[in-house]
């Protein structure tokens, strides 16, 4: 069976990847991409695309949807449309792959109602890429041993969200593991507003954004006497796309929501 795909975000660092996968694979097929600009009628018209990719570009998500019928839509955009557009998807009968990171906790729980009572699977994944998959999965168990954690996640400085959808991912993995209490000195005090972080039930989340970054996270146990250092770097944008082919054949035997790729592997 061909899987028909629609991708949001064509032009972008991780969308123009996601459309060289799709149009690679012999069991999918791209049936169109959702821009927000209007550029061209077809991705050949565009500067980062050869002249053979002859697919529609819309700027309209309702009409991609009833027109060209895709079994599964791929959002790779920004935080600020990802929850409408998986929303619509779901509406319209589409299989969300959703790689946009910046969701609340709210739009998740709406999401995953949605998603189960429409009967219909969607995948929504902080990272894709196995080796920061395995990351969060080692950080929860060291977490049961040593609980006194701190997050560093770094990436370049076009990132829009802090912290990241992993950071945010690896800290939820952890709670279900750690007791939550307060770490450092009990008397310790910002005389910087920030320098300690963001708390999640007294661990702490560094985001660092700097230019020449891609995505990386280091996760910090300490101990008596002692530190356990997890790090993962994704050094290029093919680094997620195995998960994105992954994701986009095995939303179609879902029939609810996924949150985190480490659930399904
Ligand atoms: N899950 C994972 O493994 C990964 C997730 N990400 C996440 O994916 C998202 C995209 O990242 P990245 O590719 O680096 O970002 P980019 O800024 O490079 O790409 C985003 C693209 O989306 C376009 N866009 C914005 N709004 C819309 C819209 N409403 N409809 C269609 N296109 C739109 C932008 O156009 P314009 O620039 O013209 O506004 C841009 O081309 C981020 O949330 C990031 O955190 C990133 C890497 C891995
Ligand atoms: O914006 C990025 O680049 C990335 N976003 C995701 C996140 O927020 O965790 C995944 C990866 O870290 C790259």
């Amino acid at each position: 069976m061909t899987i028909r795909v629609a991708i949001a975000g064509p032009r972008g660092k991780m969308g123009s990847e996601a459309v060289h996968t799709v149009m690679k694979n012999d069991n999918m097929e791209l049936v169109a991409v959702l821009d927000h600009r209007e550029i061209a009628d077809s991705l050949e018209d565009y500067a980062e695309f050869p002249n053979n990719y002859c697919i529609p570009v819309y700027t309209d998500l309702e009409s991609l949807f009833k027109t060209e019928r895709p079994d599964v839509f791929v959002d790779l955009t920004t935080p600020e449309t990802v929850y409408k557009h998986t929303k619509e998807a779901l509406l319209n009968g589409v299989r969300p792959v959703i790689g946009t990171t910046g969701f609340t906790d709210e739009q998740l729980e709406e999401l995953t109602e949605l998603s189960t009572e429409l009967k219909l699977g969607t995948i929504i994944a902080p990272n894709f890429a196995i080796g920061a998959i395995l990351m969060m999965k080692f950080s929860q168990m060291a977490a049961a041993y040593l609980p006194d954690v701190e997050i560093i996640e770094m990436h370049h400085d076009r990132k829009l969200d802090a912290p990241s959808g992993t950071a945010n991912k690896t800290a939820q993995l952890i709670q279900e593991n750690r007791r939550g209490h307060k770490q450092g000195h009990p008397d310790e005090v910002e005389t910087i507003e920030g320098a300690r972080g963001a708390d999640i039930d007294g661990m702490r989340i560094h985001s660092v954004r700097l230019p020449g970054l891609v995505a990386h996270q280091q996760v910090l146990f300490g101990g008596e006497g002692q530190l356990l250092t997890l790090r993962h770097d994704s050094f290029s944008r093919s680094s997620f796309m195995s998960g994105v082919k992954f994701s986009i054949e095995k939303v179609m035997e879902l029939d609810d929501l996924v949150y985190g790729l480490e659930n399904i592997l």
